[in-house]
């Protein structure tokens, strides 16, 4: 068996593999470019941003969430952003009460507003609270971005835009996930708030 260390390298070279490839991709880079600039169209059109995952994906979530709130890489004013996935409260009544695939729809119907952003992350891109979310938003006139994986064909349909990493492993996935999140993060701060010229 291959020792310990060369099974760590064989993974850092895979994720650094679908990092590369998403580099390459035109199409997927202009888009996290686009679903930034929405961001910001929708923090200064006086709207929120809410984020829902599963498992990992709901780390994520309120990751990036905590990132709007707080601060990313600079000091400056706090945005409004909330991961639907904190409240111990609430997703254990709408799961008791509702079912567990209504966990994001009811939160979105509850507190979103129309010109709200819903970020849904799915690595599978078929987890059905994430797909009920989207459809929610449509109903509901609430911007729509899928994060998914390869298999988030459904996820693609529902929600206005998608960002689909090419991969199909749930880990490699969730870490292109977040440097995406990163990405979108750090493009809103200096867009919102000025360091434009480091663009
Ligand atoms: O973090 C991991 C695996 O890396 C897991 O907790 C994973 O997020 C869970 O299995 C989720 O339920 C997967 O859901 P999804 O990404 O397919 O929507
Ligand atoms: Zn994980």
């Amino acid at each position: 068996m291959a020792s310990l260390r060369t099974f760590v390298q064989s993974e850092i070279r895979s994720s650094i593999g679908v990092k590369e490839e998403i580099l390459g991709m035109d199409a997927l880079t202009e888009e996290i470019a686009c679903v930034a600039e929405l961001c910001v169209s929708v923090f200064q059109g006086g709207n929120r941003i809410l984020l829902a995952g599963n498992g990992g994906s709901a780390a994520d979530a309120q990751h990036i969430a905590a990132e709007f709130v707080s601060r990313f890489m600079f000091d400056r004013p706090g945005l409004p952003a909330i991961s639907l996935t904190t409240d111990p409260s609430t997703v254990t009544a709408i799961g008791n009460d509702y079912g567990y695939e209504n966990l994001f729809s009811r939160q979105l119907q509850a507190n979103g507003r129309p010109g709200d952003l819903f970020i849904g992350i799915s690595t599978s891109g078929k987890s059905p609270n994430i797909l009920r979310g989207f459809k929610t938003c449509h109903d509901l006139g609430i911007h729509s971005v899928a994060l998914t994986g390869k298999g988030g064909i459904q996820a693609m349909e529902l929600a206005d835009h998608c960002l689909m990493v090419p991969s199909s492993s749930t880990a490699r996935i969730q870490e292109s996930h977040i440097l995406i999140g990163h990405v979108i993060c750090a493009i809103v701060e200096r867009l919102i708030f000025g360091d434009r010229e480091r663009l």
